[in-house]
């Protein structure tokens, strides 16, 4: 059986007036690909909040690695890439190499030296995300396609089991989301990543994932990415809480 990387056990969350999340029941194991995918305001961040341990559930319990959050300590299995990350101007003084290495600073401590194995570190994570053709560049130059790249590469230098994505395709140019997913697909089938990755976008379903959580305040559905493919648009709605269109991708996923 898979390990169980991420398990919510009946999890609640509620802001002052708010309830964000209810009875949420999400199993996510070792090399699955999943989105969560929801409207807006429909708790997404606060799940991933909850998984990163940034906030504690109100009612429920959360298990990392199959321990208690509570027990888990080796944060650096998790890596995450948030919606914010790619906002550099350019103007901001840092190569791309830097910044790959600052995932690095928690480890080695800000005043340290690095060892000698990092550059070569850097260089993989870089190739890990087809950058490695720009690690001398300012990251403000780059695309925010490209920088969204290297933000993963930063996550992926210390070596995570689980990359965790906020709206990863924000600020993306719609002609390389595919080739984006393809990336995200190559991290987790060649290089045994659990992938989570949360958005707004139903159409992000339809590449390269392999499994689905949709959700609006509770999980609507969690299955396989095919299973999600028969639901009817009617049961897709009511979900959604309008209309929503499904695009099919998946003959046209390279690996
Ligand atoms: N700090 C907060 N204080 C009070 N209410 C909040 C806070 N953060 C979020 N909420 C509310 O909790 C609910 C879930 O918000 P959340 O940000 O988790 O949704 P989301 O699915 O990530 O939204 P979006 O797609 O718009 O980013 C919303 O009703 C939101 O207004």
């Amino acid at each position: 059986m898979a390990k169980q990387l991420i398990n919510l056990h009946n999890v609640f969350y509620q802001y002052e007036q708010t309830v964000a999340l209810r009875d949420i029941n999400l199993i996510i194991e070792e090399g699955d690909f999943l989105a969560i995918i929801g409207p807006n305001g429909s708790g997404k961040s606060t799940l991933l909040k909850i998984i990163l341990g940034l906030i504690k559930p109100t009612k429920g319990e959360v298990f990392l690695f199959e321990k208690p959050v509570s027990q888990f300590k080796e944060k650096e299995l998790i890596g995450y890439v948030s919606q914010k990350s790619n906002s550099f101007n350019t103007g901001f003084p840092a190569t791309v190499a830097e910044v790959v290495r600052s995932g690095l600073v928690k480890k080695v401590g800000l005043f340290h030296r690095y060892p000698k194995n990092v550059r070569n570190q850097v260089k993989q994570a870089l190739k890990s995300v087809g950058m490695e053709m720009f690690a001398e560049k300012n990251i403000g130059d780059l695309s925010g396609g490209q920088q969204q790249r290297v933000f993963i590469a930063r996550a992926l230098i210390s070596d995570p089991k689980i990359l965790i994505l906020d709206e990863p395709t924000v600020g993306v140019d719609s002609k390389n989301v595919r080739s984006f997913y393809n990336m995200l697909a190559h991290l987790n089938r060649e290089h045994n990543i659990t992938i989570v990755l949360v958005t707004h976008d139903v159409d992000a379903v339809s590449i390269s994932i392999s499994h689905v959580a949709c959700l609006n305040q509770t999980i609507h559905f969690h299955g396989f990415k095919n299973e999600m493919d028969s639901m009817s648009d009617k049961q897709l709605e009511a979900w959604y809480g309008h209309s929503v269109r499904k695009v099919d991708h998946h003959s046209e996923v390279q690996s």
